[in-house]
C-alpha cells in the first residue's frame, strides 16, 4: 500500500511537470508573439526547468520536486511575475499556494506558503485598488487554509495507514507484511557486502494451554508483555516481528551466530523469569540461523523453522541452531 502511495506521488509530480512544461511553452509563445519579451523569457526558463525535471524523473528516478528544489523556481517565478506584470501575475499566486502543498512535506509547505503570501501581499499592494486587494487577499488566505487543512488530514491519514500497514496492533511488534521485505533487504545486504545477520524464530510454549486455562484476554496480555520484554532488551537496529499467532521473529543484523545465541539465551531467561501475572511460568522455544551466501528468504526461514521444531522436540524453553550448507 505504501509503495502505491509513493508511486502515486511520483506520478502526480510527473504529470504536474508535464502540465507545467506545456503551459510554460504555450505562454512563452503567446508572450513573445505579443512582444512581451521579459515574461516570455521567464516562461521559457520555466519550460526548461520542467523539461529537466521530467527528464530526471523518467530517466534517473530523481525527484527534483521533492522539496526545496521546487522552492527555487516556482514561487520565485510567480513573485517575479507579480512584480513585473501585476495585472495578471497575481492570479498565479493561487497556483503557487496549492503547488506548495502538493509538492512539499506539510511543515515545509506551511512555512513556505507563509513566506510566499507575505511576498505576494507586499508586491501586489502598490499595484491594485483596495477593492481588488481585499478580495484577492481574502480568497488567497482561504485557499491557503483549505489546502493546509486538506494536506494536514491527508498527512494524518497517511501516518495512520503507515502504522496499520507496518505494526501488529496487539504487540506493537512489526507485522508479517513488513517481515518479508525487511528480511529480504537484510539478506541482499549481507550477500552484497559480505556481512553477517542472524534470524531467530521464537514460539511461546504451550500457549494453547495458557489460553484455555486463563482465557483469551490473558493470552493476549502475555503476547503483549512478551514483546515488550524483548523490545526493551534488543538494539535499535534489531527488528522484532509478530510472525504468526504466538510466534515471533527477531532479525539481528551485523550479528554472528555466537552473539545471537547469547542474546537469544538472555531473552529466553528474561521471559522465563518475567512475572506475567498468571500462576504458571511463560517460556518460549527458539530456532536460530545465520544467513549464508546461497541463502534465500525461504531457506533462511526454513532453517529457523527446523531449529524451532527441534527445540520443541527437546522439551521446549531452549534455543537450537540450524545452519545452511555454506557459511558466508
Ligand atoms: N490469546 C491469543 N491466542 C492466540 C493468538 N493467536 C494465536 N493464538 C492461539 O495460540 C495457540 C497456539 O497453540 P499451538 O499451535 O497448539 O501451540 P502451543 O499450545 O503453544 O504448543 P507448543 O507450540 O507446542 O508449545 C492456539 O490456541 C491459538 O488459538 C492471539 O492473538 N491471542
Amino acid at each position: 500500500m505504501l509503495d502505491e502511495i509513493t508511486e502515486f506521488k511520483f506520478k502526480l509530480r510527473l504529470y504536474l511537470s508535464i502540465f507545467g512544461a506545456a503551459a510554460a511553452s504555450f505562454f512563452s509563445a503567446l508572450q513573445i508573439s505579443r512582444g512581451d519579451n521579459i515574461t516570455g523569457l521567464i516562461s521559457i526558463l520555466g519550460c526548461t526547468y520542467f523539461l529537466i525535471v521530467i527528464y530526471l524523473m523518467i530517466q534517473k528516478r530523481i525527484y527534483l520536486w521533492k522539496g526545496r528544489g521546487f522552492l527555487f523556481f516556482i514561487p520565485i517565478t510567480i513573485l517575479n511575475l507579480i512584480y513585473l506584470r501585476p495585472e495578471f501575475g497575481i492570479y498565479w499566486a493561487y497556483v503557487g499556494v496549492i503547488s506548495f502543498f502538493l509538492v512539499m512535506e506539510l511543515k515545509e509547505a506551511t512555512a513556505g506558503v507563509l513566506v510566499f503570501l507575505a511576498g505576494v501581499f507586499y508586491l501586489s499592494y502598490p499595484n491594485h485598488t483596495e477593492y481588488v486587494l481585499y478580495r484577492v487577499y481574502g480568497t488567497l488566505t482561504l485557499v491557503a487554509l483549505f489546502t493546509f487543512s486538506f494536506s494536514y488530514l491527508n498527512d494524518r491519514l497517511h501516518q495512520r495507514l503507515n502504522k496499520i500497514a507496518t505494526y501488529d496492533p496487539l504487540t506493537n511488534a512489526l507485522n508479517r507484511y513488513t517481515f518479508n521485505a525487511a528480511v529480504e533487504k537484510e539478506l541482499f545486504s549481507c550477500q552484497r557486502y559480505n556481512t553477517q545477520a542472524t534470524l531467530l524464530l521464537l514460539d511461546v510454549d504451550h500457549f494453547k494451554l495458557i489460553n484455555d486455562t486463563y482465557g483469551h484476554q490473558a493470552g493476549d496480555k502475555v503476547l503483549k508483555e512478551l514483546a515488550q520484554v524483548i523490545m526493551q532488551r534488543i538494539r535499535a537496529t534489531d527488528q522484532l516481528f509478530r510472525y504468526g499467532g504466538e510466534e515471533f521473529a527477531l532479525l539481528l543484523p551485523q550479528t554472528s551466530i555466537e552473539t545471537a545465541l547469547t542474546v537469544a539465551e538472555e531473552l529466553r531467561k528474561m521471559v522465563a523469569q518475567h512475572d506475567f501475572n498468571i500462576s504458571r511460568q511463560v517460556t518460549f522455544s527458539g530456532g536460530l540461523s545465520q544467513v549464508n551466501a546461497q541463502e534465500t528468504l525461504k531457506s533462511w526461514v526454513r532453517h529457523c523453522d527446523n531449529a524451532l521444531y527441534q527445540a520443541k522436540e527437546q522439551g521446549r524453553n531452549c534455543i537450537v541452531i540450524e545452519q545452511g550448507e555454506s557459511q558466508s
